[in-house]
């Protein structure tokens, strides 16, 4: 199938619990929580949202014809070296996307994958690294994985009734928006009164990654 990649870029994964990874990122075009556009963000499902994934212009972007295709570029960025090829998937929706023939290209050429996913759709299980951020208002199909990255604070969503889906790490990540201050302070009182949960800051925002 044709795959619509917004961006693709090499940078150190900047959240969670793999930070400081050097990593492939392949942005997939389109979500299915929000379209993308300014004008129907206060009617989204997803309204925080901090990425452009609408269309195919950006650095590294294009319309790829098949998995082969999308893991040349993907290796073309990486290089050459063996050790450690690491990718992450995301977008966007990158679950709108992702299939067998990408997954199995993607193993093929040694990459361990990754993927930043809603959670709306189910991962796909070949996936090496699931991260589930989930969002207030949608449907969560994908409740276990390796990392469970909860965009905080977020009215409609309780931490607390997440702390039994099955995830090796539970993360808070604080919601930037214009409190961010306030937002990283919740995060750090519910890290000190519930220790299920551990922080995840946006690394790559205060590097001046991308
Ligand atoms: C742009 S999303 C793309 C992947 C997928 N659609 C998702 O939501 O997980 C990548 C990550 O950024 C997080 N994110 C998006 N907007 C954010 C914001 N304003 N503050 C903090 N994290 C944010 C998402 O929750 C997700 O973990
Ligand atoms: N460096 C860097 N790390 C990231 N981790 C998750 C990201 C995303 O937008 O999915 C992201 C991103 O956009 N850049
Ligand atoms: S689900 Fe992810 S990509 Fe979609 S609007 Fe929300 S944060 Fe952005
Ligand atoms: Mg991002």
């Amino acid at each position: 199938m044709t795959y619509s990649v917004k961006e693709m870029f090499l940078t150190l994964q900047g959240e969670g619990v793999n930070a400081g990874a050097r990593a492939v990122f392949v942005r997939f075009a389109g979500c299915n929580l929000w379209s993308g556009r300014e004008q129907d963000r206060a009617s989204a499902i997803c309204r925080f949202c901090d990425t452009d994934f609408v269309g195919t212009d950006g650095l590294g972007g294009g319309k790829f014809a098949d998995a082969a295709a999308l893991v040349a570029a993907v290796e073309g960025f990486w290089g050459a070296a063996a050790e450690r090829r690491f990718v992450v998937l995301t977008g966007g929706e990158p679950m709108l996307q992702v299939d067998d023939a990408l997954v199995a290209a993607l193993h093929g050429r040694g990459f361990r994958i990754a993927i930043e996913s809603n959670g709306t759709l189910a991962a796909h299980p070949g996936i090496d690294w699931v991260c589930i951020s989930p969002k207030a208002g949608s449907a969560v199909v994908q409740r276990s994985g390796d990392e469970l990255k909860l965009v905080w604070p977020q009215t409609g969503i309780d931490p607390v009734a997440l702390e039994d889906w099955d995830f090796a790490h539970h993360l808070l990540q604080p919601l930037d928006d214009p409190q961010a201050a306030a937002n990283q302070a919740a995060c750090i009182d519910m890290v000190m009164a519930r220790p299920r949960w551990r922080l995840s800051l946006q690394t790559h925002k205060m590097l001046g990654l991308r």
